[in-house]
């Protein structure tokens, strides 16, 4: 070991002049290390689609604003990172006899029939109801193989549907992952600041930019009369905002239709027009 090493470990502070070129120095500089991407995948941006607490259809939102992204002819994927709760291939009526491997160590997305590559751990394992009772050091070497192992081949924009809080895996993803940028998926109820201020901090202890929130939930047209309900109370989202400063991207209504067709596996062919704010702010913020 070089004696420069030596003493950072031995001495609780180290006395010499000069870190340069001391390997825990490097590590204290530049952070935990980021995966190696496949050296078959071009990815230009990463997007994380996060929620402070579970059961805000973060997952439908990352898929609309997916098909939001590929019908304005961009590149893209999703990483499903939400591996002890998976909903993306169910969505879009993937199974996990369409994964196809290159060689042992590289996987290939699976597509959707509207050209959005996905990998998801119900890709890889056969029984999508297989309970997933793993650890968080076993998740995180998960999110690696979902980045390093797949060969994501060109993609403008990978969005990365993280599972609900501020856990293990979503720190492995901001740690590891180069992200750009996050949204924040919220519903309209009191709760909604703490949660975004939740969300907002860990991107902001990691140094990765919010480029909005996004409100699913928000209300229920009437079929019959075409009275808004407001189903889950007054929205706080324009509030918050307010006072933080940050954009809302996107106010999503509950619409039957919705469930169905992802229930269906037929979400390729869903079109949710209330995104066109996340849509330009991806556009204007992540050119490519
Ligand atoms: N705006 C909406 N209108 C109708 N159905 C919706 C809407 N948003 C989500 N859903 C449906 O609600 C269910 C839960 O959504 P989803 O799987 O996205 O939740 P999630 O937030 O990812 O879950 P979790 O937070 O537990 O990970 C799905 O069946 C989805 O299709």
């Amino acid at each position: 070991m070089a004696q420069k090493d030596q003493d950072c470990q031995e001495a609780s502070s180290c006395s010499r002049s000069s870190c340069e070129g001391c390997p825990e120095h490097e590590k204290e500089a530049h952070g935990p290390q980021k995966f190696p991407q496949n050296p078959g995948s071009f990815v230009k941006h990463v997007i994380g689609v996060v929620s402070g607490k579970g059961g805000v259809g973060k997952s439908f939102v990352t898929a609309s604003l997916a098909n939001a992204l590929v019908k304005a002819g961009h590149r893209v994927g999703i990483l499903d990172a939400d591996i002890t709760g998976p909903s993306i291939p169910k969505m879009y009526g993937l199974t996990a006899d369409q994964t196809r491997a290159v060689d042992e160590h590289t996987l290939l997305p699976v597509t959707t029939a509207n050209g959005i590559k996905v990998m998801s751990l119900n890709l890889i394992i056969q029984d999508p109801e297989q309970a997933v009772i793993w650890r968080g050091p076993i998740l995180g070497q998960v999110i690696q193989q979902f980045w390093s192992d797949v060969a994501w081949g060109q993609l403008d924009y990978l969005l990365v549907d993280m599972p609900p809080g501020t856990g293990d895996v979503p720190l492995t993803v901001f740690q590891s992952l180069p992200v750009d940028g996050i949204f924040i998926v919220t519903s309209p109820q009191d709760l909604v600041r703490m949660i975004v201020a939740k969300a907002w901090n860990m991107a902001q202890m990691m140094k990765i930019p919010v480029l909005g929130m996004i409100e699913n939930y928000s209300y229920l047209k009437c079929p019959d009369c075409g009275k808004i309900i407001k189903v889950f109370g007054e929205s706080h989202i324009d509030e918050v905002s307010k006072s933080t400063g940050l954009e809302v991207c996107g106010n999503i209504p509950i619409n039957p239709d919705y469930a169905q067709l992802a229930d269906e596996g037929r979400f390729a062919e869903m079109d949710v027009d209330f995104l066109d704010g996340a849509l330009k702010k991806v556009e204007s913020t992540l050119t490519v």
